[in-house]
């Protein structure tokens, strides 16, 4: 029997997992969800199947599991106001930028299992990201179980020290939208050269997918299969060079460096002390 999973406050992330988690056959009546947005309970029930109600208490009494998914401000009110139904078998699981451990087990103030995780929204599709650390209650069990579910909407990666999972959140938690970002341009480029916005996307995405299916399932250092792509003096070296000269790796190293700037910032931000 599934374990029954309560996700507070269901936004982007949280439908992002939820219907990952229903794509792999995780049961409906083991996941209930939270939103201070009642206009859309009806909407997500509808999409996922699952339960939707205002009351976090009510969710969370009736779970093994405790997924935390909301913004990251707002975190220690709502764990604050759940303290006196925490019950020390459950299991804990926060998907906030920037949020340590130590401040997640301080506001709920009981020795609790408790997850950090950093997933992202390809999630939904089944192909998402999620870096995972743990803190000294979390049993080899909940850690296999955890495994579990994250690798049933995409893979996963326990991290050692906590400090990587701001590198973990510029690497893939915020990365979709990088590479969004990309398409969008790269879309633009092509309906500005002529071509209709359908076959434009068509075209980059495909492209983007082939790219990062080839990295996935080859062995090939990744340089080499670009340089497979580039002829001498041919079209491929023609763009490449353009984005070395307008500075491709200061932008995306910049970019990295920002974000998980930002995710420590959060951290200091919203801390228990
Ligand atoms: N969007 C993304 O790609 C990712 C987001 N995250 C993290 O996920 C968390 C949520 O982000 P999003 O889903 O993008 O935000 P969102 O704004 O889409 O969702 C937050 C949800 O929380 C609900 N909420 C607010 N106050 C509440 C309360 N007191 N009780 C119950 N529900 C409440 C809101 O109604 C909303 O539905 C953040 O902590 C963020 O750092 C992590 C990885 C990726
Ligand atoms: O932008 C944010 O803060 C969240 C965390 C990772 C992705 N989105």
């Amino acid at each position: 029997m599934s374990l029954k999973i309560a996700f507070v406050g269901v936004g982007n992330m949280a439908s992002a997992m939820i219907g990952g988690l229903r794509a792999s056959g995780y049961a409906s009546d083991a996941i209930i969800g939270t939103s201070r947005n009642a206009d859309k309970h009806k909407s997500i029930e509808a999409k996922h199947g699952v339960a939707m109600t205002s009351d976090n208490r009510l969710a969370v009494e009736q779970a093994d599991v405790v997924f935390l998914c909301v913004k990251p401000n707002m975190m220690r009110d709502v764990i604050q106001d759940l303290v006196d139904v925490v019950r020390q078998d459950q299991l804990f699981i926060s998907v906030a930028a920037g949020i340590e451990l130590k401040s997640l087990a301080a506001w709920l103030t009981k020795p609790v299992a408790i997850i950090r995780s950093m997933p992202n929204t390809p999630s939904l599709v089944g192909c998402g990201m999620s870096g995972l650390i743990a803190n000294e209650f979390v049993s080899d069990s909940q850690k296999q179980w955890v495994s579990d579910v994250f690798d049933s909407f995409g893979s996963h990666a326990w991290v050692q020290e906590e400090e990587q999972m701001h590198t973990v959140t510029a690497l893939s938690g915020s990365a979709p939208a990088y590479f969004f970002r990309v398409l969008e341009v790269m879309i633009e480029a092509g309906q500005t050269q002529g071509l209709d916005a359908a076959t434009s996307r068509k075209l980059a995405t495909q492209a983007m997918k082939g790219a990062a299916a080839m990295v996935e399932e080859l062995d090939d250092d990744i340089a080499v299969l670009r340089r497979n792509i580039t002829s001498p003096n041919g079209t491929t070296q023609a763009a490449l060079e353009t984005l070395e000269e307008n500075g491709i790796k200061a932008l995306f190293s910049s970019a990295v460096d920002a974000c998980s700037n930002r995710s420590k910032e959060l951290g200091k931000e919203f801390a228990s002390e």
